[in-house]
């Protein structure tokens, strides 16, 4: 079978290259390592799938930007994702008509609800105001993982449901997300990754108690959605124009395509999945991103001086940073530039399939093909990121300070699959890095180990916060 991809690292029998992939955490230096073997295509192997790697921006450029359509498919493992979501929903996991109806509804309603208002704006901003209270009533360190996904929790749920996780629902939030972070270490188990490769595992001692326990955790979020799926069905008012949350819009929409070949798309099933992966794909991401950011800051302390020196230049006041700031900010813009560069969230990426027959570098990939853009190959690339270990936000401006634009940067991935959260995400990073700094000096006991752990997305150390307000007498 081998003989009909582009070369790439022996596998093993059953196993391929997944031992190679796990050895050195999170996962990234084993396609770092093929890159330089075998160039700027090759083919690695988890299990008995073959998965051709793209690995330099040129290449990317060329096949998942300029090519887009051929490779926009999802590959996923079908009969454990089937079980899991109970059929083909959701818009992480699907394809063709569904995936391009749903994608286009959910951008769309993120991008207009609130019919001009700047609610998202509005929504984070109440966000950083809690947190901002939250720190300063708290004494001694702070643990600022745990506030990061309250308030990040917090937008999404009100995003979609139309409410926050105030003090009263804190526990509500702590459930989900513990179901989350438990489903997770689950995925990441070898025994888990067994099952997925050779479903059959899941009936023999000990994988059936490991796949019991990841559909105890499942079972528990999707009855979380359900539920507030339902109050909302019973509350919407059909005939409103305007709406809350995308639940509402959804329900909306749903109405609007009665009798049309997109009905289908708007099933009970398809929203629980769909509002599934906006939650999952929408917290743990930029919750994780902050906290790595705070982690790179307490171990640059100049980057925070300067950070200070250039909110004092502009802002001028204690007042709160905004959107309409951001252009006025290059080093803060530069910092999370290269928050998100080194930290490199997701590292292995979310597979792709290819639509049809693809000719890269010569090398013919068969339609149906696992293949994926090697982000953290881009990202990780001493060409355009001289040094690419070294946390320098530097590298993103420009000799007049202006914020420098750099193409190469893809922490949100490329082409027809690119985060579909990516506007989001970016207010928030924004708006919580400058508002934090803008009110506080932050600093540590101990300097954060900066080590990665292996995940999905990959995990900050646990690290403590001392903080001061900047503006106390
Ligand atoms: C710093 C934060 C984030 C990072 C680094 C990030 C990164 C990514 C990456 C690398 C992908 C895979 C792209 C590919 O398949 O090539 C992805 C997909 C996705 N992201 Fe994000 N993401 C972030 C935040 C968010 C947020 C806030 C949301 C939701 C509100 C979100 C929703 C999604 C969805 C739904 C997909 C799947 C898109 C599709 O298959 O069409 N992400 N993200």
């Amino acid at each position: 079978k081998r003989r009909n991809f582009p070369p790439g690292p022996t596998p093993l029998p059953f196993l391929g290259n997944l031992l190679e992939v796990q050895a050195n955490e999170p996962g990234y230096e084993a396609y770092r390592k093929w890159q330089k073997q075998y160039g700027s295509v090759y083919t690695y192997w988890l299990g008995t799938k073959p998965i051709v790697s793209v690995n330099d921006y040129e290449t990317i450029k060329e096949t998942f930007i300029k090519d887009g359509d051929k490779y926009a498919d999802r590959f996923h493992f079908k009969e454990i994702t089937d079980m899991y979501r109970g059929g083909d929903y959701g818009v992480v996991e699907t394809d063709g008509p569904l995936w391009r109806d749903q994608r286009r509804f959910t951008l769309h309603t993120l991008r207009d609800f609130g019919m001009g208002k700047n609610i998202m704006e509005e929504r984070v901003m109440t966000e950083v105001d809690h947190l901002l209270e939250r720190l300063e009533k708290q004494k001694g360190e702070i643990y600022i993982q745990k506030e990061f996904d309250i308030s990040v929790g917090s937008i999404i749920n009100n995003i979609l449901f139309g409410y926050r996780f105030d003090e009263e629902r804190v526990d509500e939030f702590l459930f989900v997300k513990s179901s989350i972070t438990k489903q997770m270490k689950e995925f990441a188990n070898p025994f888990m990754f067994l099952i997925i490769l050779f479903p059959k595992l899941r009936y023999f001692p000990y994988f059936s108690t490991v796949f019991k326990r990841l559909f105890t955790y499942r079972n528990a979020l999707f009855d979380f959605f359900e539920k507030q799926i339902e109050v909302k069905m019973k509350e919407v008012d059909l005939n409103e124009e305007n709406s809350n949350d995308f639940v509402e819009c959804f329900l909306k929409e749903k109405e609007r395509k009665k009798g049309t070949p997109a009905e289908s798309f708007y099933s009970d099933l398809q929203l629980q999945n769909l509002v599934f992966d906006l939650w999952v794909a929408g917290m743990e991401t930029t919750s994780n991103t902050l906290t790595w950011g705070f982690c790179y800051i307490l171990n640059h302390p100049n980057v925070q001086a300067k950070i200070h020196e250039e909110l004092n230049r502009v802002i001028k006041s204690e007042r709160k940073v905004l959107s309409s700031d951001r252009n006025e900010l290059p080093y803060v813009n530069a910092v999370i530039c290269e928050i998100q560069r080194l930290t490199n969230l997701l590292p292995q990426n979310l597979f792709h399939r290819t639509t049809e027959d693809v000719v890269i570098n010569g090398f013919t990939v068969p339609k149906g093909t696992a293949i994926l853009p090697q982000i953290s190959c881009v990202l990780y690339d001493e060409k355009t990121f001289p040094d690419p270990y070294l946390f320098n936000p530097n590298r993103f401006l420009n000799s007049d300070g202006s914020l420098k634009k750099v193409e190469q940067l893809v922490p949100f991935s490329v082409g027809k699959r690119q985060c579909l959260g990516e506007g989001l995400a970016r207010l928030e990073l924004f708006l919580f890095i400058s508002n934090v700094f803008q009110k506080f000096q932050v600093s540590s006991k101990i300097a954060p180990s900066m080590k990665k752990k292996f995940g999905t997305t990959v995990q900050a150390p646990e690290f403590f916060l001392i903080i001061n307000n900047r503006f106390d007498a």
